[in-house]
């Protein structure tokens, strides 16, 4: 089994697949480096021959959970790294090193599906576009706050706007003009990200026509479907690329 782990700011998703058919076995997302080893302790029979892990954390964060599972598993984990060019994608950054990794291993899993043009759109902590054209070339892309940063900026710089979490989920079951606080914010802000999208989207369409593929994922992606249509939705897409940057054979 290959233990695969994706590293956001706010959250750590994690999978487990059948090394020989990649069969996922299991898998989850969890806010801590404790949670994801009790978690994935819990898997019966975990035996693994490869661990992959991409972070977009500090190196020290990232050691320090590399470690921790080689202690635990006595599986030596392979980090995604930084690349100029991989499976035919031009990392487009002045410097490369700087490009998010998880944008980068989304870039390039999907050109790898869509073998053509495409917008990549990551709904997590942040919203971020990526943009590679036909011939592989990564053009560069966008970074604006995510739905969580956007929810707790205004929580946090004003006086008046106190909701809870409950209350935010029913607060979606439409998209009308808000009449109470939390509807008025949790709707204001999915029609923030969905603007983001639709901008997206039109400057794809100024650079390509109607030539590319979109692909939207990201734990808020289901929060901007109705605003890309003919999307495809990959929840897993950073973990397509992840392969592809650290096969282990
Ligand atoms: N099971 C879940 N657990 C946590 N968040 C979830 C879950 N399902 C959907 N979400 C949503 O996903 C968002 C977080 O997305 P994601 O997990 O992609 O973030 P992240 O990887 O930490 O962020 P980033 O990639 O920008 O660093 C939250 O706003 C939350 O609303
Ligand atoms: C933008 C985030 C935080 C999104 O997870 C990540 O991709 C990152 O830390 N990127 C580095 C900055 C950049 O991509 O330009
Ligand atoms: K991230």
């Amino acid at each position: 089994m290959i233990l695969e782990l994706d590293c956001g700011n706010s959250f750590i998703k994690w999978r487990v697949i059948h090394a020989d058919d990649a069969i996922i076995v299991g898998g989850g997302i969890v806010d801590s480096d404790q949670a994801l080893i009790a978690q994935v302790a819990k898997l019966p029979n975990v035996h693994f021959r490869g661990a992959r892990m991409v972070s977009v954390r500090s190196e020290e964060e990232t050691d320090a959970l590399m470690r921790a599972i080689t202690r635990d598993f006595g599986v030596i984990v392979q980090a995604a790294r930084p690349a100029t060019e991989m499976a035919g994608v031009r990392n487009g950054y002045t410097d490369h090193q700087r490009l998010g990794m998880d944008r980068w291993l989304a870039a390039v899993g999907a050109f790898h599906l869509a073998k053509g043009a495409c917008l990549v759109m990551d709904f997590g902590t942040a919203a971020k576009a990526d943009f590679v054209a036909a011939d592989g070339q990564h053009l560069g892309g966008y970074i604006c706050p995510g739905m969580p940063l956007m929810r707790s900026q205004l929580r946090t710089h004003t006086r008046r706007i106190r909701y809870d979490d409950a209350s935010a989920e029913r607060a979606l079951t439409s998209l009308l003009p808000g009449r109470s606080t939390v509807e008025a914010v949790e709707r204001g802000c999915v029609l923030m990200l969905q603007g983001f999208a639709r901008t997206q989207i039109d400057q794809a369409r100024a650079l390509w026509g109607d030539e590319f593929s979109i692909f939207l994922t990201g734990g808020d992606a289901p929060l901007v479907e109705v605003s890309a249509p003919g999307a495809r939705v990959v929840p897993d897409l950073v973990f397509v690329g992840l392969a592809m940057a650290c096969p282990l054979n």
